[in-house]
C-alpha cells in the first residue's frame, strides 16, 4: 500500500483546465482508518437530509451531519442548518487535513452512504456561505466509491476512485466550472463515510 501511495503525485492537477483537484491517496493507514470509520459511524449525529427541488420535497436515504468551529448557519437547497461543535475526533482530522494541504477550514459536512445505491447527484459547492474559491478537502472512509466531475460548458467527464483513508482536495475555480457527483452502483453493499472540510464565511 505504502509503495503505491509513494507513486501518487499529490501536486498533480487531475483537471485539464478551469480548476484544481489534487488526490493525495491514502493518507491514513488501513488499521487506523478502520478505527476512525467505526467511530464516525457510531458517534456522529447522523440525520436524513432534506431537500426541495423544483417544489418537491425529498428526504434522502443518505444521512448527513454538520459540524463547525462555531454554530455557523448554512443554507442549501432552501434549508438553513446550524453546525454542531466539532467533536475531538473531527478536530484531529481537520488538523491532519490542514497540515497536509496547507489550507485552513472551519467546518465539516459529513455524509453517510449505507450502500452503493445511495448517492449524491451532480452539484457544485459554491453556496454563498462558502468562501469563494476556498479549498474543499474530502476525506473518505469505508467502501471505495467512484467520484466524477463534469465540466459545466464542455460536458467533459472525469472519474476517480476514492480509497478508504484517502484525501482529495478541490480548489481554485473548480466549483465555478465543474460539477461533481458520487455515482450510484449496485455492486457496493457496504457503507462509506465522507467528510468535506470547508470554510464558511459569515455575512452579518
Ligand atoms: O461523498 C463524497 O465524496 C462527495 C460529497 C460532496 O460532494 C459534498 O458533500 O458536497
Ligand atoms: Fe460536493
Amino acid at each position: 500500500m505504502k509503495l503505491f501511495n509513494d507513486l501518487i503525485d499529490e501536486t498533480k492537477n487531475l483537471l485539464p483546465k478551469d480548476g484544481v483537484v489534487n488526490y493525495y491517496g491514502k493518507i491514513i493507514p488501513n488499521k487506523l482508518a478502520n478505527t476512525i470509520f467505526h467511530s464516525l459511524l457510531e458517534n456522529l449525529d447522523w440525520q436524513h437530509d432534506e431537500a426541495t427541488v423544483y417544489g418537491k420535497h425529498y428526504i434522502t436515504k443518505r444521512k448527513v451531519a454538520w459540524y463547525g468551529d462555531k454554530a455557523f448557519e448554512y443554507t442549501y437547497s432552501g434549508k438553513t442548518k446550524k453546525a454542531l461543535p466539532l467533536t475531538p475526533g473531527l478536530l484531529k482530522l481537520k488538523q491532519l487535513v490542514e497540515l497536509k494541504t496547507g489550507e485552513t477550514f472551519n467546518s465539516c459536512l459529513c455524509n453517510l452512504y449505507h450502500n452503493g445505491e445511495e448517492t449524491m447527484g451532480w452539484h457544485s459547492d459554491a453556496e454563498k456561505d462558502l468562501k469563494k474559491h476556498g479549498a474543499i478537502a474530502s476525506l473518505s472512509f469505508g467502501a471505495e466509491r467512484k467520484f466524477a466531475f463534469k465540466h459545466k460548458q464542455t460536458k467533459e467527464k472525469l472519474e476517480f476512485s476514492l480509497e478508504h483513508g484517502s484525501l482529495l482536495v478541490m480548489k481554485g475555480e473548480t466549483q465555478e466550472h465543474w460539477l461533481h457527483r458520487l455515482p450510484p452502483t449496485k455492486k457496493i453493499k457496504n457503507p462509506r463515510v465522507n467528510l468535506t472540510f470547508r470554510t464558511i464565511v459569515e455575512h452579518n
